[in-house]
């Protein structure tokens, strides 16, 4: 157990809640206000490490069953009730301190302080931190919190050169905020942004952040203007026809809120590093620049020398707590097992958000992805369930767990991921419909026996709603040939 000086206090306090939530991210704010709905009467409390919690702002339909929202922060200064004021429920008590330990069995926890809190129920809300390539390297960061984005801030100020390491929404990001350094983008595949699109749509936005490509729609060539239709198998999509050419973790749009800004003033692009990972990195002293340096080897052989590596390389859930008798882990991404109630292995433990792994059947359109909007999804799912167990009454998995569905923006560019967009988990026999207008969209269709089974959409599509139904509904697409993306046709009026 930490060692901190304890207060009396902290050690005779024993509080009862009918619901305990720990974690301040949007998983345990969500459950919180959900639990504070389905159960006004009933006491809860929300623990948080921190006194910012993450709040869901101004949610904005986008199809269906699709949303996107803003991710707000709020303060929890001041006194409990304060504080529950903060979050509009008065029967939600927040306090800041650190989960240290679960008795699952005579249904309490400790905290760092010491503190006994008892509860009917608990949630598991603790998120994740980054996976490093090194942990315990000093020029090797990570990003998850402010904080953390501070501390890169800081060492960019002194920095002329850093590598980027990883593939997926962090990466993607810093790629192209980081200015006034030079950043070398490490990525292990044959395209950028490797966990949310193709190497396809990758190519789109390279050719779009090409300044010299970059037309505006009136000097556009017809065939431009009209997009693109390709209808391609699964294995006609290879890397040649692309390659010619401490806190809860921060919310979209982090970097517009930073100056992320190196000690050089070259404002260049960065230098992307395909089909690399780094072999070898130590530390070396400068001579000229008076300073410690790290040499970054390639597994191409070619050496890099930068002032830190950025890790952007995953996240893995944060259980740097003991549970007695201790919860079911998951053998692959050890996130807490939870099934579709988001009930962990004890009846009265249930977890949601990152530290969490989706063990349940999963229906055919869904998949666990560690973002923001499952955040919210699980946590609100949480909530309910444990009301409902509460409360002795049956209820179902909420309908967003039928369709994976993520709304984000890429290199400025709005990005709608629907279903298995990427063909995950269907193996290599199915189709690829493409329709492109290089600079305005990027519209995959991925079909299998006919029927859509996932879809990307950049730009302004405005074919959301029409895809969610088309793989809900399950029609068969065949009749229809190419004319399913064919701009001169609405084909939601296939479907009226
Ligand atoms: C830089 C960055 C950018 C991102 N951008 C996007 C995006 O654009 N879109 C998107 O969908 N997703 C994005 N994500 C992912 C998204 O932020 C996470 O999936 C989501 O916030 C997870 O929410 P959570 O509540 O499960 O966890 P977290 O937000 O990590 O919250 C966990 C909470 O638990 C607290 N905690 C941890 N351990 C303890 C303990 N022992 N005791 C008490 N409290 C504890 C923490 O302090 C924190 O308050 C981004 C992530 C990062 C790092
Ligand atoms: N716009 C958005 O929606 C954003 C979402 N996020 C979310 O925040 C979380 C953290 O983001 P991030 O850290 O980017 O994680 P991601 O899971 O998105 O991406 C991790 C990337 O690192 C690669 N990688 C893993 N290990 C290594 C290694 N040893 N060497 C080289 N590459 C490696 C992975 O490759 P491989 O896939 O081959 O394993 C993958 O490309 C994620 O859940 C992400 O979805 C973050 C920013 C923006």
């Amino acid at each position: 157990m930490e060692k901190e000086s304890k207060t009396e206090m902290d050690l005779i306090a024993e509080e009862r809640y009918t619901f305990v939530i720990v974690g301040g991210g949007i998983a345990g704010v969500t459950c919180a206000e959900t639990t504070a709905i389905c159960c006004p009467e009933q006491p809860i409390l929300l623990l948080t490490e921190s006194n910012i919690v993450k709040t869901v702002a101004n949610l904005e339909p986008v199809a269906r069953y699709l949303y996107k929202f803003d991710v707000q922060e709020r303060t929890l200064a001041g006194t409990c009730e304060e504080s529950s004021k903060r979050l509009f429920y008065p029967t939600v008590t927040t306090q800041v301190g650190t989960l240290q330990h679960v008795d699952a069995t005579d249904k309490y926890i400790i905290t760092s302080r010491g503190k006994k809190i008892f509860y009917e129920y608990l949630c598991i809300c603790t998120g994740g931190r980054p996976r490093l390539i090194e942990a315990n390297n000093p020029l090797v960061l990570g990003i998850r919190d402010t904080d953390s984005v501070l501390e890169l801030q800081k060492r960019l100020e002194k920095s002329k050169s850093v590598v980027l390491v990883g593939n997926g929404g962090i990466a993607s990001e810093l790629a192209y905020e980081l200015k006034g350094v030079e950043v070398h983008w490490v990525v292990r595949d044959n395209h950028i942004a490797s966990t949310f699109i193709d190497p396809g749509a990758a190519f789109f936005f390279q050719q779009a952040m090409d300044k010299k490509q970059e037309q505006t729609s009136s000097t556009q060539s017809p065939e431009n203007a009209r997009g693109i239709i390709k209808r391609l198998r699964f294995n006609e999509i290879t890397a040649s026809t692309i390659d010619s050419k401490k806190g809860a973790a921060l919310g979209p749009d982090w970097h517009k809120n930073f100056e992320l800004k190196g000690s050089c003033c070259s404002e260049n692009t960065p230098k992307i590093h395909f089909k690399s990972v780094i072999k070898s990195m130590c530390d070396i002293f400068d001579e000229t620049q008076n300073k410690k340096l790290m040499k970054v080897e390639l597994s191409t052989g070619e050496v890099l020398f930068c002032d830190f590596v950025v890790s952007a390389t995953g996240v893995d859930p944060r259980l740097d707590y003991s549970c007695k008798p201790p919860l079911n882990i998951d053998a692959t991404d050890n996130g807490i097992s939870v099934n579709e109630m988001m009930q962990t292995s004890n009846e009265y433990v249930f977890a949601a958000g990152d530290v969490c792994t989706a063990s349940w059947d999963k229906a055919d359109h869904w998949f666990q992805m560690r973002l923001w909007t499952q955040a919210r999804q699980m946590g609100s799912m949480a909530g309910r369930s444990m009301a409902a167990h509460f409360l002795n009454e049956t209820i179902y998995q909420d309908f967003c767990f039928e369709l994976f569905g993520h709304v984000t923006q890429l290199f400025g560019l709005s990005v709608i991921l629907l279903g298995r967009y990427n063909g995950q988990g269907l193996g290599t026999n199915y189709e690829i419909l493409l329709r492109t207008t290089p600079g305005q969209e990027y519209i995959k269709f991925i079909l299998k026996d006919g029927k859509l089974r996932g879809a990307i959409l950049i730009g302004n599509t405005e074919l959301a709603e029409t895809c969610e139904n088309l793989i809900l509904n399950g029609i068969d697409l065949t009749p229809f040939g190419d004319d399913i993306l064919n701009p001169d046709i609405d084909i939601d009026d296939y479907f009226d």
